[in-house]
């Protein structure tokens, strides 16, 4: 089975070239797609230097535009050229199983490399998507669970099934999968909704733990920010999936 990578990548020059190279060293990848989402800083020229193919976005659009973006550069890979896949009657001859997408966070660094344990259960055909799980970060984060615990309520309403870490990017899809999943929600909200839509497609999706450290979100008040657009993303996300109960605090 063929991966093609996606990073979604917005001013992160300093972790980029670690992530592609990890990404690139995967088993199976033959291609790094980085979606530079409006950077201000180096990240493209960075990307680009360590080996990945790049998109870029002249303005910031979010992380679920970059990933549109990255899945549909991909998609225009599979596109054999012209002339030459057709039999001699013209009938169009079956050109192979498209790539699987590996959905990679660009803070990653070396850790990506272990995101190749997502692919394991796609390859095997026992799974159509699979979410890593990450262990305990090494810096600790400052959140107090208030997104978190949206999206597993959100989730859970919507489908039934309850994800240990539901705002996890780390994902590997089948092609079919990742269709089925578009249009992708809105900025943070791609996540949960992917999740809920892939399940209500019929896919069959897994968590697989993944030995990752990526940077956590602290206390100040950039982050607090940052949680506060989660929340609208999710909140619209989920809305817009018929879960407005969910949004509703635990009764215990
Ligand atoms: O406008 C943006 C902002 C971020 N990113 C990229 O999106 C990824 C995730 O962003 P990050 O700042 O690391 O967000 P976190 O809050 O740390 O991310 C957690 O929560 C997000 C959902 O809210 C998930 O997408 C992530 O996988 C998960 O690690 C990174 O590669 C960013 O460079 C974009 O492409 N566009
Ligand atoms: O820091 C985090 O884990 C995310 O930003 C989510 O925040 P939360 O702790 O409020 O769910």
């Amino acid at each position: 089975m063929r991966l093609a990578v996606v990073v979604p990548a917005k001013d992160e020059e300093e972790r980029i070239a670690a992530t592609v190279r990890a990404a690139r060293s995967i088993d199976g990848v033959d291609v790094v797609v980085v979606v530079d989402d409006g950077s201000t800083d180096r990240t493209a020229v960075t990307a680009r230097a360590a080996g990945a193919r790049v998109v870029r976005h002249p303005r910031n659009r979010g992380k679920a535009a970059a990933l549109e973006s990255g899945g549909a550069l991909v998609r225009d890979l599979e596109r054999p050229p012209a002339g030459v896949v057709h039999d001699t009657a013209g009938r169009a001859l079956a050109t192979g199983t498209p790539r699987a997408l590996l959905l990679v966070d660009a803070d990653l660094g070396e850790t990506a490399s272990a995101t190749a344990a997502l692919a394991a259960p796609v390859r095997a055909g026992t799974a159509d998507a699979s979410i890593a799980v990450l262990p305990r970060q090494s810096a600790p984060g400052g959140g107090r669970g208030l997104v978190v615990g949206l999206a597993r309520r959100g989730i859970l309403a919507a489908t039934g099934w309850t994800p240990t870490q539901p705002l996890s990017g780390m994902r590997c899809l089948t092609r079919d999968a990742f269709e089925s999943a578009r249009p992708l929600a809105p900025g943070w909200g791609v996540e949960t909704a992917m999740t809920v839509d892939l399940l209500r497609a019929g896919q069959r999706v897994v968590e697989v733990p993944c030995a990752l450290q990526h940077r956590v979100s602290g206390r100040g008040w950039r982050a607090q920010a940052h949680r506060a657009a989660q929340y609208r993303d999710v909140v619209r996300a989920l809305a817009a999936r018929g879960q407005l109960r969910a949004l509703l605090p635990d009764r215990g």
